[in-house]
């Protein structure tokens, strides 16, 4: 549970990381709020943070069909066509994409530290190519990456299935649970991570509801907070390395 000050109450001692992608390192999720409310807009509605709250970090089909049933468009726009009016905005979005603040940092120091790292991605293989095209040296630091459309991924967050495929791929793996720490933005992300037994820590957009922060170990406001030594990793050489 998430201390109030932001304090961790579950310290353990971390040998692997596992990064979220969207939101997380990457500065993506606005790109889907931003068409979500094109879309809506059409339909004299709009789109809100309660409902945002439910789509992040699931697979595309998973948060369209939510999408359509929680607007009430759905006899209107299916879910399949919702992902098709969307895609040609995406995909001109896409390779915009830019790193969350700390990111770089942090993914460089445990890299450079030795710390196994990994990404577990609710983006499937042709968005992931888009979004990290002007970031290809900086992913190019995970021992693996581990995507939406993973034949072992069946369900999306917040099932655990992309963070166990994510531990059982590191070398030696699969690797203990209770040994990993996932960084994740969103509640789905977050309750995937729980079930499938590591530590989180969240660092949620400042719009989320904070009631939806209470399954994390650790809430920051920015990656650019984290104290590796506080979870047993090794601290930054300088404070602002
Ligand atoms: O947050 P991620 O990286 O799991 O991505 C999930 C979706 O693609 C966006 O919410
Ligand atoms: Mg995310």
């Amino acid at each position: 549970m998430a201390n109030p000050d932001g304090g961790v109450s579950v310290k353990g001692h971390i040998t692997h990381v596992i990064f979220d992608m969207d939101g997380l390192l990457l500065d993506t999720e606005k790109f889907y709020t931003e068409v979500q409310e094109i879309i809506l807009a059409r339909f004299n509605k709009t789109f809100d943070w309660s409902l945002k709250a439910k789509m992040m970090g699931k697979k595309a089909i998973e948060a369209a069909r939510i999408f359509v049933e929680e607007t009430g468009i759905g006899n209107s726009l299916t879910a399949e066509q919702f992902l098709v009016e969307r895609e040609s905005m995406l995909q001109s979005l896409f390779p915009t994409s830019e790193l969350m603040p700390g990111a770089s940092r942090l993914i460089k120091h445990l890299h450079a530290k030795g710390i196994p790292i990994c990404l577990a991605t609710g983006s499937h293989k042709r968005h992931f190519e888009l979004k990290t095209q002007r970031h290809s040296e900086l992913f190019s630091l995970m021992h693996h990456v581990v995507l939406g459309d993973d034949p072992d991924v069946k369900k999306g967050k917040p099932s655990p299935d992309v963070f166990l495929a994510a531990a059982k791929r590191f070398e030696g793996g699969p690797v203990n649970p209770q040994k990993i720490l996932v960084f994740e933005d969103a509640p789905s992300g977050v309750l995937g991570a729980k079930n499938a037994g590591t530590s989180v820590v969240m660092v949620p957009d400042p719009r989320l509801d904070s009631s939806l922060h209470k399954d994390a170990d650790q809430v920051l406001n920015s990656l650019l907070d984290f104290k590796p030594s506080e979870w047993g990793l090794p601290p930054f050489d300088t404070p602002t390395s």
